[in-house]
């Protein structure tokens, strides 16, 4: 097996602009890997690049320059087995109306060269929940249902890399935790490597291993998602006073702010100053403590301080 499922070098995209509009650079020389067996997760603000990189990974997008190797196989050199290595699931619901779920699956396969012997559609749509809709028309399906769909259709050929463009965008909490709980099983049963875009920075938080966030067609950080959200020292003690104090503590290192609700916002980089002695600043000025609880930076957080300090 390769190490890095995916191995992106110098990648550039410049769109031709249209009708006296300038050219876009889409990607500015990207250079990614991605380990094998991984869930990556791909972020960035709306018009970022993410998905143009993803369409050229899934050979939809032609690429101006550079190198991409999925699972070993160059995509110049080995096209056939570098498409055969990856499965995409769109973010679109374009789907074939007059085709029910087992046969858009069968055509895929087909698409795809899989043998009839080797097909899977039975298995693939028990495991997406559509086996009971096997073979109602799509058009038919409701959304949930037609995204669950994509997703089998993406898995059809067995792929070692799968890709989902915003899998769970608009979808409601039922469905948005099965697609989790598919794509974790995909990645601990069978060692697929996912790698997925998304707007919901808790799900990246919850589901992704590494995460590479891009801007304006650069990569401006690639790490695991610890060591990202560790960058973000700054932790907050909230406390609720049986009474507000006449003035406010103060501490070095130590920012201290009255909330709308009532509590006080003991701020601190929680490698600087600990817990114990922003609670000493608490009893020293005689604060007495209701209540208690802490807060800290999420992904959120480091989301927007990597991409609006450019
Ligand atoms: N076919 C195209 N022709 C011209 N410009 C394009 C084309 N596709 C994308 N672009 C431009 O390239 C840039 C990157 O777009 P892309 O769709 O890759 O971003 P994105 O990160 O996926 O955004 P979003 O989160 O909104 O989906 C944008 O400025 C976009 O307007």
């Amino acid at each position: 097996m390769t190490q890095n499922a995916i191995e992106i070098t110098a990648l550039q995209k410049t769109y031709r602009g249209g009708r006296g509009e300038p050219e876009k650079h889409a990607l500015n020389g990207v250079d990614l890997s991605i380990p094998a067996g991984s869930i990556f997760g791909l972020l960035g603000p709306n018009g970022a690049g993410k998905s143009t990189l993803i369409n050229i990974l899934a050979g939809l997008v032609i690429k101006t320059s550079g190198n991409v190797k999925i699972w070993g196989f160059d995509q110049d050199q080995n096209p056939r087995q570098s498409r055969a290595a990856i499965g995409v699931m769109p973010q679109e619901l374009n789907l074939d109306p007059f085709f029910s779920p087992r046969g858009a699956l069968e055509v895929q396969a087909g698409l795809y060269g899989v043998p009839r012997a080797q097909r899977r559609s039975d298995e693939i749509l028990e495991m997406v929940g559509l086996a009971d809709k096997a073979d109602a028309y799509a058009r038919t399906l409701s959304g949930g249902m037609r995204r669950r769909l994509l997703l089998g259709k993406a898995l059809v050929h067995q792929p070692q890399v799968l890709v989902l463009d915003e899998p769970t965008a608009g979808v409601d909490i039922e469905l948005r935790q099965m697609l989790w709980s598919n794509i974790r099983k995909l990645n601990q049963d069978r060692g697929m490597t996912v790698i997925l875009t998304t707007h919901y920075l808790e799900e990246a938080e919850e589901m992704c291993d590494e995460i590479a966030i891009i801007n304006q067609g650069n990569l401006i950080a690639r790490d695991s998602t610890s060591n990202l959200l560790g960058q973000m020292d700054a932790k907050t003690l909230v406390i609720d006073p049986v009474s507000m104090p006449q003035t406010l503590p103060s501490a070095d290192g130590i920012t201290v702010e009255q909330r709308a609700n009532g509590t006080l916002a003991f701020t601190y980089q929680s490698t600087k100053t600990t817990a114990e002695e922003v609670l000493s600043v608490v009893q020293s000025a005689q604060i007495h403590i209701r209540d208690v609880k802490t807060e800290q930076a999420d992904l959120e957080d480091v989301f927007l301080k990597l991409t609006s300090s450019r």
